[in-house]
């Protein structure tokens, strides 16, 4: 559903994304690996369209999406969560997560209590709710939410929007242990036609959820495989896993 073909971003003269292509199916979970200034969150920058690529093309369902806006690509069922809380912290979780579900939906009134009463959006924020196990936060303040139920919500507000794409950046960056298994259990409850892209720094999460694995380094894709590919590969060894296998 994702084909991303020969993508190139450079940065005055530095190229930080080289020929970068790779197919997602539908439905599949693939983790991106790379160490420090590999070029991944740029590349997600190049797919949700807040970066211009200098070269390649990027097709979701075989449509070129290369020349359309952030909004535009997000109607066509492309949504982002981001490594860092982006979230307003004045409103309720509830409030968070119906403004990205009306804005979605085109349904964004002008007396924002139309979009609170508005039966479509208010499915999609309680099942964003439920996938990312809310429910019973959905009116406390941003504010008072810990720092792991706000990670969850920059989760729940990509998935109130109904992506057919969801790109997820660290999500358990900065996250304890506990949190982390509530992650596994949240992206294996995600729902089977999702297709999801996640940069990942947390091994046994990658190695656990991922279908396949896709590591980048230095800008350039150097090897795709399964988990299983991924751990025996030894090029991947040396420039990422030999810090985590020595720790691990
Ligand atoms: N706007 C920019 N202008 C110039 N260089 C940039 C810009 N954005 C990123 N870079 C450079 O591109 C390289 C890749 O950065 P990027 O943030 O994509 O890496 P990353 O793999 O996500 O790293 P990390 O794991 O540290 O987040 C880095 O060397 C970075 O300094």
């Amino acid at each position: 559903m994702l084909d991303v073909h020969n993508l190139s971003k450079a940065f005055g003269g530095i190229q930080v994304t080289r020929n970068v292509s790779f197919k997602l199916a539908k439905g599949e979970r693939r983790v991106i690996l790379g160490p420090n200034g590999a070029g991944k969150t740029t590349l997600f920058n190049l797919l949700v369209g807040e970066l211009t690529p200098s070269g390649g093309d990027i097709l979701i369902d075989g449509v070129s999406v290369s020349g359309l806006s952030v909004s535009q690509r997000s109607r066509m069922g492309l949504s982002r969560s981001y490594q860092k809380n982006n979230l307003f912290e004045d409103l309720t979780v509830r409030e968070n997560l119906t403004l990205a579900a009306a804005a979605a939906q085109g349904k964004i009134a002008w007396l924002v209590k139309d979009s609170f009463r508005d039966r479509g959006v208010k499915e999609a924020v309680e099942e964003a709710a439920e996938l990312v196990s809310l429910t019973d936060l959905l009116d406390t303040p941003v504010k008072a939410a810990s720092y792991g139920n706000r990670r969850q919500l920059e989760v729940g507000i990509a998935l109130a929007t109904r992506p057919k794409l969801l790109l997820m950046d660290e999500p358990t960056s900065g996250v304890g242990p506990s949190m982390i298994e509530g992650f596994h259990r949240l992206l294996k409850s995600l729902p089977e036609d999702l297709t999801v892209l996640i940069i990942e720094h947390d091994m046994d999460l990658a190695f656990d959820v991922a279908d396949r694995i896709t590591v980048l380094n230095f800008g350039e894709v150097v090897f795709e495989g399964t988990p299983e590919e991924t751990r025996g590969n030894k090029v991947v060894r040396d420039i990422y896993l030999g810090d985590w296998q020595e720790n691990a």
